[in-house]
């Protein structure tokens, strides 16, 4: 399908792209590009890929395919960096969580005759690094494209039909409709997450040891969620910012009125919102979204695998 892939980040997506690439046999060759020696070792140790370098302006070169699959934060010098380098015809794509900030950062470093079609795979985990990664990562799961109207449709064509052959199922849309979507779909539940560890993590000393130990699932759900990279997330709420307060302030809405439901024991109200909301996770499991038992933050998640173990991104 492709001549030269080169995957910029070599982390939790980029290493699953590989393993993708290379089980569906999808490029001649596979260049990787990371900035830091240690976690370009690691990639080659695990052979995910046929050339490593610490330039990514090395790496692009020649490549028919380029993702940028660092966290958002960094496409700015990545792309000040690459993009003299990219071959004209070639396509640059990407698989950031947030989509209207990353046009607006790539934009003034595009080559003419560079195919930019942003991208995102809504499937992940809490895990990080190279190892983290594997084939199996986006069957079944929504891969969004947001390609501008002036995208060359062969281009997207080429793209889509790259993510069918890792088993993602595909859609277009605007990288504004994209943001207010995962805003409440991924990013608030991020926000949540790591918000309600946080108030455990604060408690005393005696209380929280108390938590921890009788930590019921839905806790323990959370934790997942709130293990998640610190960069990565940080990046997401510093580039997604109007997105996710406007989904924020419909939430702490709602908490307000939910509040209120609690304080003065309206159990009617509580039991018809719990009803609909129960409806919704029925029909996500219908829908084909979960492939595990109920979990608070797989709304968005990655089929079931075996426990890794955290390793921090480079
Ligand atoms: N983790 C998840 O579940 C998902 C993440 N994403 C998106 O994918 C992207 C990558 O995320 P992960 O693979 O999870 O992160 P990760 O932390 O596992 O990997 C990121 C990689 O980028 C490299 N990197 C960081 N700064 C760099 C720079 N300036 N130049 C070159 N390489 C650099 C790191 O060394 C690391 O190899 C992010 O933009 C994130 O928003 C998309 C879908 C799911
Ligand atoms: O691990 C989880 O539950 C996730 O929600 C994974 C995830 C994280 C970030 C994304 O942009 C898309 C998916």
């Amino acid at each position: 399908m492709f001549e030269k892939i080169a995957l910029v980040g070599i982390g939790l997506i980029g290493s699953s792209i590989a393993h993708g690439v290379r089980r569906h046999g999808l490029a001649r060759s596979i260049a990787i590009a990371t900035r830091r020696q240690e976690t370009l070792d690691e990639a080659e140790a695990l052979g995910l890929g046929d050339s490593y370098t610490t330039s990514a302006a090395e790496a692009v070169r020649g490549a028919d395919l380029v993702i940028l699959c660092t966290p958002v934060g960094a496409y700015g010098a990545v792309m000040a960096e690459i993009g003299p380098a990219l071959e004209p015809g070639a396509i640059l794509s990407d698989v950031g969580s947030v989509k209207a900030h990353v046009v607006k950062v790539v934009a003034p470093h595009l080559p003419e005759g560079v195919h930019f079609i942003p991208g995102h795979p809504i499937a992940g985990t809490e895990h990080s690094g190279p190892s983290a990664g594997f084939a199996d990562l986006f069957i079944n799961r929504w891969c969004v494209l947001t390609p501008g109207a002036d995208a060359d449709p062969k281009a997207v064509d080429r793209l889509v039909t790259f993510w069918q052959a890792l088993g993602s199922r595909v859609e277009c849309m605007s990288p504004d409709h994209h943001d207010l979507v995962l805003a409440i779909t991924s990013h608030v539940p991020h926000l949540i997450a790591y918000n309600i560890v946080g108030t455990v993590a604060d408690l005393e000393q005696d209380t929280r040891s108390e938590v921890i130990k009788f930590s019921a699932s839905g806790f323990r759900d959370f934790t997942r969620i709130a293990a998640s990279d610190p960069v990565m997330w940080r990046d997401v709420f510093l580039t997604n910012r109007d997105a996710v307060l406007e989904m924020l302030g419909r939430f702490l809405e709602d908490l307000s009125r939910l509040q209120r439901a609690v304080r003065v024991g309206d159990g009617p109200a509580m039991e018809e919102l719990f009803t609909r909301t129960r409806a919704i996770r029925r029909s996500i499991i219908t829908a084909g979204q979960e492939t595990s038992a109920p979990d608070f933050g797989r709304l968005q998640g990655s089929p079931a695998k075996p426990e890794a173990t955290d390793k921090g991104s480079a």
